[in-house]
């Protein structure tokens, strides 16, 4: 078993009882559901910097990162730092985070929000919509191609933007869908949490211009990225590296000073 068959099995779980606490039709009369979404793909093309900047408080690879910072103060410091684009981990049995964390990210920033979640069930992404996403993360290694067909159809027809996360060329060759807008490499190892960018520079030449290119995890420096920018990737997803600082908004802007 790997960590992420067993946080795919604690969601089953979890989904089945979400749905009988608010079930879809609810989901849908939430006053955000009929937001205008902000599209990340966009912001992160125009972008000269490319930081998706992540609220993450643990992770099963590091425990606890960072549980003393609120979050519209972490937010709100990575959009004045130039981020452009918040990752909100809302899993919160291995995680920390939660659907409330999203809804005061809404509220305090106004670039466009990733909801960070294992998705296995389309209520998740009407949950996402709910709960004032613009964009939401399908993980390949969770997902049949036909799961990643459906559900990349409905967060379009829901007007998200959706990132499809992959670890390896198999992963990748199912995952290049009209109604995907990014392809987001994970440097992590799920297996053993090993964290390599050369997986990014790997997979970039199998990854068709058409898609937006981003690399995840476990990128700790500016040369990382001015590396990764030459294999063609336009965004980068960071999350322990400004978290575990006790002012994680202000080294996002020392980092992303760096980057203009
Ligand atoms: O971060 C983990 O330990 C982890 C373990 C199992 C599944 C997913 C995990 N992380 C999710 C992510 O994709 C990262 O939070 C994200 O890419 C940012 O990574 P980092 O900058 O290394 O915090």
């Amino acid at each position: 078993m790997t960590i992420l068959d067993n946080i795919t099995a604690y969601k089953q779980k979890e989904v089945v009882a979400k749905k009988e606490a608010i079930p879809t039709r609810l989901l849908e009369k939430f006053p955000l559901f009929a937001k205008e979404t902000k599209s990340l793909a966009e912001a992160l093309r125009i972008s000269t910097t490319g930081i998706i900047a992540e609220h993450k408080r643990r992770s099963p690879s590091k425990s606890v990162i960072n549980d003393k910072v609120l979050l519209p103060e972490v937010v709100s410091g990575y959009e004045n730092a130039g981020a452009k684009g918040v990752s909100v981990l809302t899993d919160s049995n291995f995680f920390g985070g939660s659907l409330d964390d999203l809804l005061v990210a809404e509220k305090t920033v106004s670039i466009p929000i990733l909801r960070k979640e294992f998705i296995i069930d389309p209520y998740q992404i009407y949950e996402a919509k709910a709960y004032g996403a613009d964009a939401i993360l399908l993980i390949a290694a969770c997902l049949s191609a036909e799961e990643l067909k459906q559900f990349s159809f409905l967060a379009k027809n829901l007007k998200l933007d959706v990132l499809l996360e992959v670890h390896n060329s198999e992963e990748l060759q199912k995952s290049l869908l009209p109604n995907v807008d990014m392809i987001g490499v994970n440097n992590r190892n799920l297996k053993n949490f090993k964290v390599n960018i050369d997986i990014s520079k790997k997979l970039s030449e199998e990854i068709p211009p058409d898609f937006l290119k981003i690399s995840e995890s476990g990128i700790s420096d500016v040369e990382k990225i001015k590396d990764l920018r030459t294999y063609g990737f336009e965004g980068f997803l960071i999350g322990e590296n400004f978290m575990k600082t006790e002012n994680p908004g202000e080294t996002a802007k020392q980092f992303i000073e760096k980057l203009r």
